[in-house]
């Protein structure tokens, strides 16, 4: 063997041959086992370490999850804020929308902006899902004329200046850490968004002169275990069965309080499953069409004794007219700098399409539209937050807001679809939101 032959290829690999030191004094032994001990144990600590730094739970601050800290103010940026503000339509509303780089915000802001309001966006670009989409939905919206402000509902300093640059006469409000399963994994980031958030948002608000109108955001998840369909708002809202829902159910009882005590005109809006072109990959039929299309086994949960799971599932355009119907009746906030002058309107409507249709129908109908077999895994309903069955009374959105969604599953998710295979494909972007 030559002396070549003993050189290790790669350092890391070289390994002392310790029959080539036949020395093994006490001493040396015990410095050695010493080293071991120390070298181990940095080890170990680095693990563990790794390990928490890793989990969700170590970032309980979901605000961490923002890429970027938001900065903002100066001249340049108050331009930016009034221009995009501004109102070019007579009557029209100066409306701030929060979560205008989500899905429903996206599709909302897009919408006033096209009939002529003043929109401006504020949104913290979190990563819960991929924030790409978000980035790409902002330059949408850009195109369009609408500035979005990077931060976070939490940052009371922000919202202020923004109620300082511009009285707006309307609060769109659209943030929320979204999603029913997710609320096991990290719930803090549920109290911090949908709790700590909303009521960020309220005390700027009823502080503000004028105090803005606000419609919300609230959910069709608030029915929890209810079982009398199809829900009506009258119904009762008290069994909620994820952690999601009940933050949405606090939202709603928050909601009551600042009108009552500060005259503030709220109207929460229960969104029924909301699904479209943009939409948040983070929803069933959003990564069903993603795995389908890679040959991915898909997750179809049934009840009890194989008992259908069915949603009522609402397409977008649907509920942005909600929306823009609930602005558009939206009386007055009574009070003014705090202090609440007269009763207020306070109200609650369920946003949805009036027709449950079972999840298997969904994967039937994305199978013909992708022209590809869905490999379905059938499982029971794992006890995560799912509720079976969603069924929405629309009588009162009808009545009060002029609501009538028009838009079957099967048209929706054609839209959706053209849109998924353009968007994904266009610029070879990759659909590995989860
Ligand atoms: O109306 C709402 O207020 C909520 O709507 C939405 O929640 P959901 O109705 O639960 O939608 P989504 O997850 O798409 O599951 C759809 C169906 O697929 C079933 N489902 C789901 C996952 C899976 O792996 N398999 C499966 O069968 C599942 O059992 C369900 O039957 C929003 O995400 C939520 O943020 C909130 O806005």
């Amino acid at each position: 063997m030559s002396h070549l032959d003993h050189t290790p290829s790669t350092p890391g690999k070289f390994k002392m041959d310790k029959s080539a030191y036949p020395y093994h004094g006490g001493r040396l032994r015990w410095h050695s086992s010493l080293a071991k001990l120390t070298f181990w144990s940095f080890v170990f600590i680095g693990v563990i370490f790794i390990f928490f730094y890793r989990s969700p739970r170590f970032h309980s601050d979901p605000s961490r999850r923002s890429l970027r800290t938001s900065s903002w103010g100066g001249p340049a940026w108050e331009k930016k804020v009034r221009t995009s503000a501004r109102i070019r339509s007579r009557n029209g509303f100066s409306v701030l929308v929060t979560g205008a780089a989500g899905f429903v915000g996206t599709h909302v802001s897009s919408a006033l902006k096209r009939r002529g309001d003043g929109v401006l966006g504020l949104d913290n670009f979190n990563d819960y899902y991929d924030p790409t989409l978000k980035r790409a939905r902002q330059a949408l919206l850009e195109r369009a004329g609408v500035f979005i402000v990077e931060g976070d509902i939490n940052d009371a300093a922000l919202l202020k200046k923004l109620f300082e640059v511009v009285p707006f006469t309307h609060v769109m409000h659209l943030a929320a850490q979204a999603g029913v399963r997710y609320a096991m994994q990290n719930p803090g980031s549920y109290v911090h968004s949908n709790i700590a958030g909303f009521v960020s948002l309220l005390e700027v608000c009823k502080e503000a002169t004028p105090q803005p109108a606000i419609v919300w955001a609230s959910s069709s998840s608030v029915y929890g275990l209810n079982t009398k369909v199809p829900f009506s708002e009258k119904d009762r809202t008290d069994q909620p069965a994820s952690l999601y829902a009940a933050t949405k159910k606090a939202g709603e009882e928050i909601a009551h309080t600042y009108n009552h005590i500060y005259g503030l005109s709220l109207t929460g809006l229960r969104f029924f499953t909301v699904y479209g072109p943009w939409g948040r990959p983070d929803m069933a039929y959003f990564f069903f069409t993603k795995d389908i299309l890679n040959g991915k086994s898909i997750p179809i949960f049934e009840g009890e004794n194989h008992g259908t799971v069915a949603r009522d599932f609402t397409y977008i355009d649907d509920i942005v007219k909600g929306c823009l119907g609930a602005l558009d009746t939206a009386q007055k906030s009574t009070g003014s700098g705090g202090k609440k002058k007269g009763p207020a309107q306070l109200r609650v409507f369920n946003l949805g399409n009036t027709s449950p249709i079972p999840v298997t129908n969904l994967v039937t109908i994305l199978e013909r539209l992708l022209k590809v077999k869905a490999k379905r895994n059938v499982m029971k309903l794992p006890r995560n937050g799912d509720v079976q069955f969603t069924h929405a009374n629309i009588s009162l959105a009808h009545r009060e807001l002029g609501y009538k969604p028009t838009t079957n599953l099967q048209t929706g998710l054609k839209k959706f679809v053209r849109w998924y295979l353009n968007y994904y494909s266009a610029a070879g972007k990759k659909a590995d939101a989860r």
